[in-house]
């Protein structure tokens, strides 16, 4: 694998040139195409009439090209102009996502061993890289989701500490701990970012910070081009969604690609080429990770890195874990719903631990039958005949979520809002559900049965093909719709809108109960990247249209960043089909010959 690859898999052109596969149209295209453009572009910041660092002669001595006199007089101006040079074209803006992800099966036994399957939703984050002039030499991170906003002087951050021999690390290295003598280098410049938030808050912009500042200064270098990380999320933050690995994943890839260590994402770019790709932005996410979370289990930024599903399992913890693809996994339509109930993973982990300690066989009998729960789901993923569109594979999966939901509560570690939003859900009959991630909050996952159940007699069955049932609130009623389901269509999701009339009902009797409900699906596509920042939506005439830094801010919420920048085509017929312009790997699909 070339270590110099280019973001189409061929051969980069020389600084300057158009990189080739580039599309040739959008006003940031353009800006690669003509120099000129770059000293009017919005993209920068340059001063008019104030020359660029990179419009001096190149005879100029260095020291004098790094600090460009201000034109204080005509006669200083008339001098500068002639010295001017053509302005090298700057990078145009592009863009990064990466999803989250839940724990399908094997929450809470995955610590003690078992294995665990973990999915890729469609809820993601999406990462601005902007470019300043030369002359403002800052890195700058708006994270307006948790209402972070710092700038670094670049030539201020402790590169030497990162660049000692035996501390330097490049981006091929793999990294399982963070450097104590790293974290106190970059420690200050940590304590400089929102001094004065609460210090609730004030450890969110942290642990943000932190990893941003780990991988910058693991993966540039002082020369690096100022530049604007933006950052905004679909992805409830603190939930057990991988909000914070998916913010890992989004940094690791933009650096990774910044420094020109990554190849493609194109059509015909071979698996082993896609997995190295994907293996090289996960372990620096993990690195990133690690400054958000201490130890996390890697899990979360595997799955959000590669996308999809995955088998994971950590029986040695000096050892690395056991990751499988599921390259089977379905498709499926998911309903999330958090509870909006904080809560810590450290402490539901010590619940399990301290249960086992006062019932050790018990325990580990109800972690053993989850372990077995993942072990009958992935020998069915993975059995030579399995169908992802049939209806007993679906009813199979469904009821695995069921026990498994049952054992979580044996251990303790589920909540009565968690119980309640069950309730709820199992009284319509629309699907099989359980808590996912760590428990005591968070959020739960229901698998959706593919037919709708239908109203009759004033009770909600399921198994017509009716269309537009109404929701019949049988909160204080016996009836248990789920146990008849009828699984009479396809498991795969024609869309990732759910058409279900039931669940806007649903959505309505959660939300009067204080909670929040996500319609996603499961088991897609992991990082992505759109270089440069241009879409299309239909207007190609006009060269598409470029995202900048505003046009991202101003995005009003979940649906506006969706519709602005979102990975899922509008007009898509099946849930493969992307908006044009994102790109992914995707080792699963083997290319023609
Ligand atoms: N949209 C975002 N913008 C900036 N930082 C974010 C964003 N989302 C997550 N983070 C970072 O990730 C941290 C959240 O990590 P945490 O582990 O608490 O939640 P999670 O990753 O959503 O849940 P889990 O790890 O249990 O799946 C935040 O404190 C913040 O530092
Ligand atoms: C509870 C747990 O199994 C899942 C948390 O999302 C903890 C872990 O795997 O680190």
């Amino acid at each position: 694998m070339a270590t110099n690859g280019s973001l189409d898999g061929k051969t980069r052109d020389a600084p300057g040139k158009t990189p080739a596969g580039i599309p040739e149209s959008g006003a940031a295209a353009r800006l690669l195409l003509d120099p000129r453009a770059a000293s009017t572009s919005s993209h920068g910041t340059q001063t008019p009439g104030r020359p660029p660092i990179d419009t001096m002669p190149d005879t100029m001595p260095a020291q004098f090209a790094s600090e460009p006199p201000t034109a204080a007089s005509p006669a200083a101006d008339g001098l500068l102009s002639a010295l001017r040079k053509k302005s090298s074209p700057m990078m145009p803006p592009f863009m990064v996502s990466a999803p989250g992800k839940v724990i399908v099966y094997g929450e809470h036994a995955v610590v003690h061993g078992k294995a665990a399957i973990a999915a890729a939703i469609s809820l993601r984050s999406y990462l601005h890289v902007s470019f300043l002039s030369k002359s403002n030499r800052t890195v700058k991170l708006r994270f307006p989701d948790i209402h972070m906003e710092h700038t670094w002087d670049i030539d201020d951050l402790p590169w030497d500490s990162f660049s000692k021999p035996g501390k330097k690390k490049y981006y091929y290295d793999l990294v399982t701990s963070l450097d104590p003598d790293l974290v106190l280098a970059i420690q200050p410049f940590i304590d400089e970012v929102s001094p004065k938030a609460p210090d609730s808050i004030r450890k969110i912009h942290h642990a943000s910070a932190c990893s941003f500042l780990y991988l910058f200064l693991s993966l540039a270098s002082r020369r690096t081009p100022p530049c604007v990380y933006t950052l905004r999320s679909t992805i409830p933050i603190g939930a057990g969604l991988g909000s914070s690995a998916s913010i890992s994943v989004c940094l690791s890839a933009a650096m990774l690609m910044q420094i020109r260590a990554l190849s493609g994402p194109h059509q015909d770019q071979p698996p082993q080429e896609c997995e190295l790709n994907i293996e090289r932005i996960n372990r620096w996410a993990f690195v990133g990770e690690m400054c958000i979370h201490g130890n996390p289990s890697g899990v979360d930024n595997t799955v959000s890195s590669g996308g999809k599903a995955v088998l994971f399992q950590r029986r040695d913890y000096d050892k690395p874990p056991l990751v499988i693809p599921l390259r089977s996994f379905p498709e499926l339509p998911l309903l999330l719903v958090n509870t909006r109930q904080s809560r810590s993973t450290a402490t539901e982990v010590a619940k399990v631990a301290n249960l086992r300690n006062v019932h050790p066989a018990l325990t580990e009998n109800i972690l053993n039958a989850i372990g077995m729960v993942t072990e009958s789901a992935h020998k069915l993923l993975t059995s030579p005949g399995f169908d992802p569109t049939s209806h007993a594979a679906l009813k199979h999966l469904g009821e695995l979520v069921t026990i498994n939901h049952g054992l979580l509560v044996s251990l303790g570690v589920s909540h009565p809002k968690l119980e309640r939003i069950r309730e709820i859900i199992d009284h319509t009959g629309i699907g099989w559900t359980k808590l996912t991630g760590a428990g005591g909050g968070g959020c739960a996952i229901t698998i959706l049965k593919p037919q709708p159940p239908q109203q009759t007699n004033g009770h909600t069955s399921i198994n017509s093909h009716t269309s537009s049932p109404h929701i019949h609130d049988s909160s204080s009623d016996d009836s248990d719709a789920s146990s008849e389901v009828d699984c009479a269509a396809s498991i795969i999701s024609t869309s990732t809108k759910l058409k279900y009339k039931i669940l806007d009902s649903l959505e309505v009797k959660l939300a009067n109960e204080g909670f929040e409900k996500f319609e996603t699906t499961l088991a897609g596509d992991g990082v992505g990247i759109l270089w440069p920042a241009v879409l299309h939506n239909g207007n190609e005439e006009e060269g598409g249209e470029e995202i900048d830094q505003e046009k991202f801010l101003n995005a009003a919420g979940t649906t506006g960043i969706e519709r602005l920048v979102g990975v899922a085509s509008s007009r898509r017929k099946n849930d493969r089909e992307v908006r044009e312009g994102w790109k992914f790997w995707r080792p699963w699909e083997v290319p023609e010959p």
